[in-house]
């Protein structure tokens, strides 16, 4: 039965995160947690939700953006757009009144992600999958259709990707069988965020030990002696044989970074996050290169605008581990090239999760890398933030430092609607009570 998408409704919801520092780090000191929420609506009443992931006043502008490229989704067939994922993809990436804003990134490419996943997450509902299980079980011809490769062919063919997954349909139903027994291995951030307090990072790291977790990210760059002080309480909170991993998130010129992790070297850090600038390749390349030999690798992606950047990071080997976003690509179709292109330069694909809702996303993309790309969770962790998962109506969940392998049908993003009406901004119960209080103006 053919059946069109009627509407495309977008409502601004934030968080005041930033009221406990959590999410701080050097370079966003009062982060308040946001992101667009969007419903497609059919003819026929069904319904899938997208995000994409902000920080307060800017989710505005993303909002208005996502509006501006409603009438390309307004009236399409669904079964139309599954046929031929990757020219709709075009399509919203590449509208000639709009593309100027771009093209491929920035806010106009949080928007598409916001609609992308929309319509994967109603893709997925249709089919009775999570969505990490609707890509596993798709034959590689149809996933390889998803993908948009322009400006990739130098480096990744479709016939290249087509290849690989091909090359690893061998032991999927084991993969499938072992990730759902053992779940998927997770990381924390939430102990360190940069404002945090020392006693507060003690007693959440002891907490999150408690729970299983083995692996730590800690904020650093503002105040060398600080991130020594803090990385020293982690260290001696830590059994010796846990990760620890440090995130800058883009504090420091190219020699700076060098000069600082020296400086962190014996706190054994398995990578050094967004050193510098997100767009500056060699810069990162030029910091990998003179940390490969202290044994810490270089991770980014989280600001990483497209594929094409993906490409050139991997290319001259400025990236260690392969922080893809589920939103600041251009949703899944995008993830889907990058982790193809990451399998071919074997570095391992660790998603970026430190925002709302990105755990809830990124679980199905590490689940379906490991199935049906990679084959192995070698060097592979995935980031796991502990806040805000209340508002979802299947959240993500953690059993011994591990992601649960998600079996609702969907791509876990669907909010309650009492927090959508709480958090709505300016309008919800709890805007109102904070902006009446003096704590937030509008
Ligand atoms: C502003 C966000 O909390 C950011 O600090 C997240 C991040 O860098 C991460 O999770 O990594
Ligand atoms: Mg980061």
């Amino acid at each position: 039965m053919s059946d069109f998408i009627k509407s495309v409704n977008v409502q601004d919801i934030r968080f005041p995160t930033s009221l406990e520092k959590d999410g701080s780090d050097a370079m966003n000191k009062d982060p308040d947690y946001s992101c667009p929420y969007v419903t497609i609506t059919t003819d026929s009443g069904l319904q899938g939700f997208g995000i994409t992931f902000t920080v307060g006043r800017g989710n505005n502008i993303v909002c208005e953006a996502i509006k501006l490229l409603s009438h390309l989704v307004v009236g399409q067939e669904l079964s139309s757009i599954f046929a031929d994922f990757a020219s709709f993809w075009r399509s919203l990436t590449s509208e000639d009144q709009i593309r100027w804003l771009g093209p491929e990134k920035g806010v106009m490419h949080l928007a598409v992600a916001a609609i992308v996943n929309a319509v994967w997450d109603l893709w997925s509902k249709i089919e009775q999958k999570p969505l990490w299980k609707l890509l596993v079980d798709m034959e590689p011809e149809q996933l390889v259709s998803t993908i948009d490769f322009r400006h990739t062919t130098d480096t990744l063919t479709k016939e290249e990707a087509l290849e690989i997954l091909k090359e690893m349909q061998a032991g999927k139903n084991e993969r499938e069988q072992l990730i759902k027994e053992t779940g998927y291995p997770a990381y924390t951030t939430s102990c360190a965020w940069l404002g945090y307090s020392d006693d507060k990072i003690e007693r959440l790291c002891k907490e999150a030990q408690a729970q299983g977790f083995s692996r730590f990210k800690m904020k650093v760059g503002s105040d060398l002696q600080d991130d020594k002080r803090r990385a020293q309480i982690l260290r001696q909170t830590m059994d010796p044989s846990h990760l620890l991993m440090v995130d800058a998130n883009q504090k420091w010129e190219v020699q700076e970074a060098i000069d600082w992790m020296r400086e962190l070297v014996h706190f054994n850090i398995t990578w050094i996050e967004e050193p510098t600038s997100p767009d500056d390749i060699l810069g990162h390349a030029e910091i990998a290169k003179v940390l490969k030999p202290l044994g810490i690798g270089v991770a980014t992606g989280e600001h990483c605008q497209n594929r094409i950047m993906f490409k050139q990071f991997l290319k001259a080997g400025a990236m260690q581990f392969c922080q893809i976003d589920s939103c600041r690509l251009g949703g899944v179709n995008e993830n889907l090239a990058v982790i193809l292109m990451a399998k071919k330069f074997d570095v391992p694909v660790c998603p970026h999760g430190g925002g709302v809702g990105l755990c809830e996303y990124t679980q199905h993309l590490s689940i379906f890398d490991y199935i049906a790309v990679s084959g192995s969770i070698e060097k592979r962790m995935l980031e796991y933030t502990d806040h805000l998962h209340e508002h979802f109506e299947n959240p993500c969940r953690i059993k011994n430092g591990n992601y649960v392998v998600p079996d609702v049908p969907g791509y876990s993003i669907d909010m309650k609607a009492s927090s959508l009406a709480d958090y709505e901004w300016p309008t919800g119960r709890v805007w109102q009570a904070l902006i009446k209080e003096g704590v937030y103006k509008v």
